[in-house]
């Protein structure tokens, strides 16, 4: 055992998210996952929405300036964000690399970063330093990605209103309505920066996913077949870290007094809304929402962050009073602690916009989900969770009051919801045997360690 931590023991790694909520959680666990293997860990970050260093005492962080400003960081949709970090942080990264990895203590083993920041490939390849990939999405979803030349050829891309109910043939049980669409400021962008992105992970000596095995095995085989370099599904990453010791990666402060209103609630009877950290939604759809949930008669608990609304600097367009009228079931915060939140046993189901991360944590909990993916690979995230996990339902038409209130009591109430619980509860037994010794993510992840270890990059053989 104490062996096992030693193992990466004088190898340094460095690690570079993208500059999202949901990119820097994993990769900030991803770090101690293998801080708890010996190595020593640097993380690189943009100056834009940089993680909080305090939180991480035992890792090295370094800013790379990303020459944003505050217009462009707070106007850009975050394709066109991502298009500019791949442009604007190539040269201070290569200068910081070039300068100060070969004089370090420790030989660097290899550069880990973000799929979306493509950039760093070409960098690496310069230096002579590996380069592995963390996805911090799905597996499934990577692969309709990859697809996208493909998709385009046939004619699935770009997506059409008229043809949303015909099956991708290629890539069943997907259909037309499934694949992923980003809204950008630039039509093209999105498709761009995909076959880019996937592209370079070709070229990457391996990618590391926050998945498992047992969730996503066909996608996993298919990619295995398609690209010629190793594949780890190491995760769920934060279900490696022993319970308390991970540290917080939020970027917002969690509200915590929910946990005490949780713990006044009937088990498995709230409904955990919260559609992570990018989404938003236009005012009519947020009161489409509020009146499904009042109208449901279930407790819920609501993450409204501030900037979901479109046009709302909060949840100004709520009707006054409509809190007060529920006697005390309905609870809002800006931001919670979303893991102790699904695993506290009054949490009968997460509503969700399927981020991979909220995907991966609902599964971890056993906990069922309703699916209202907003856009890219949430959208095949629901999917899977709906159609071929059965761990959830979803939110089928327009977003409307009516279809909110049925949607829950189907899950909440009835047979259907009985179903999908047990499937969810079998689904997160299977979390618990991968991460076991011996179980899928537990092996994938000793391979890794090996690998890094044996991988040879320039500042190794100076040392
Ligand atoms: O009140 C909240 C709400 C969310 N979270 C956390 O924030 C993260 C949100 O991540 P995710 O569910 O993946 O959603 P996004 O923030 O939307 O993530 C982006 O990144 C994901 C991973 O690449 C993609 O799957 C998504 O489509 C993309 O929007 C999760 O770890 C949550 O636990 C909290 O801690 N408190």
């Amino acid at each position: 055992m104490e062996e096992e931590k030693q193992r990466g023991k004088g190898h340094r790694l460095l690690l570079m998210p993208s500059p999202l909520q949901g990119h820097i959680t994993p990769f900030l666990h991803l770090g101690d996952i293998l801080f708890s293997k010996g190595f020593s860990i640097t993380i690189l970050h943009t100056i834009f929405n940089s993680p909080n260093p305090s939180s991480y005492p035992h890792f090295t962080f370094h800013a790379i300036p990303d020459g944003l400003s505050e217009t462009e960081a707070s106007t850009l949709d975050a394709v066109l964000l991502t298009d500019l970090i791949n442009i604007r942080c190539k040269h201070p990264l290569k200068e910081w690399l070039a300068s100060s990895v070969l004089s370090h203590q420790e030989p660097v083993s290899c550069f880990i970063s973000d799929a979306a920041l493509h950039f760093t490939q070409p960098v690496c390849d310069e230096l002579k330093l590996p380069r592995l990939v963390l996805r911090t999405g799905g597996a499934s979803s990577f692969l309709v990605f990859a697809s996208f030349p493909l998709l385009r050829e046939k004619g699935y891309l770009p997506v059409q209103e008229s043809r949303l109910d015909e099956p991708v043939v290629d890539l069943p049980p997907l259909k037309v309505k499934d694949l992923p669409k980003f809204q950008s400021q630039d039509p093209e962008a999105f498709y761009k920066l995909v076959c880019r992105f996937v592209e370079e992970c070709k070229a990457s000596s391996g990618v590391i996913w926050n998945t498992f095995e047992e969730l996503e095995s066909s996608a996993l085989t298919k990619l295995r077949q398609d690209f010629s370099i190793p594949i780890y599904p190491i995760g769920p990453f934060h279900k490696h870290l022993l319970t308390g010791s991970a540290s917080s990666t939020s970027l917002l402060t969690p509200d915590k007094s929910c946990m005490s209103w949780l713990d006044q609630q009937d088990r498995n009877s709230v409904v955990y809304v919260s559609f992570g950290s990018i989404a938003a939604i236009s005012e009519a759809e947020f009161l489409e929402i509020a009146w499904g949930l009042a109208n449901s008669k279930q407790p819920f608990l609501w993450v409204i962050r501030p900037g979901l609304i479109h046009g709302s600097e909060w949840f100004e367009p709520l009707p006054s009073g409509f809190l007060e009228n529920l006697g005390g079931r309905g609870y809002i915060v800006k931001w919670a602690p979303q893991e102790q939140v699904l695993s506290h046993p009054a949490v009968g189901a997460f509503w969700t916009h399927n981020g991979w991360n909220s995907t991966l944590e609902s599964i971890c909990e056993g906990v069922p989900m309703i699916c209202m993916p907003c856009f890219a690979d949430q959208k095949v995230n629901a999917k899977y969770a709906s159609s071929v996990w059965r761990v959830g339902v979803q939110l089928q038409n327009k977003l409307d009051r009516g279809e909110v209130e049925k949607t829950i009591k189907t899950l909440m109430v009835g047979d259907e919801g009985n179903e999908i619980r047990e499937n969810a509860l079998n689904l997160k037994e299977k979390v618990n045997v991968s991460l076991k010794q011996g179980g899928s993510s537990y092996c994938f992840l000793d391979r890794l360690v090996s690998d890094i270890l044996s991988l040879k990059s320039a500042t190794s053989r100076v040392h």
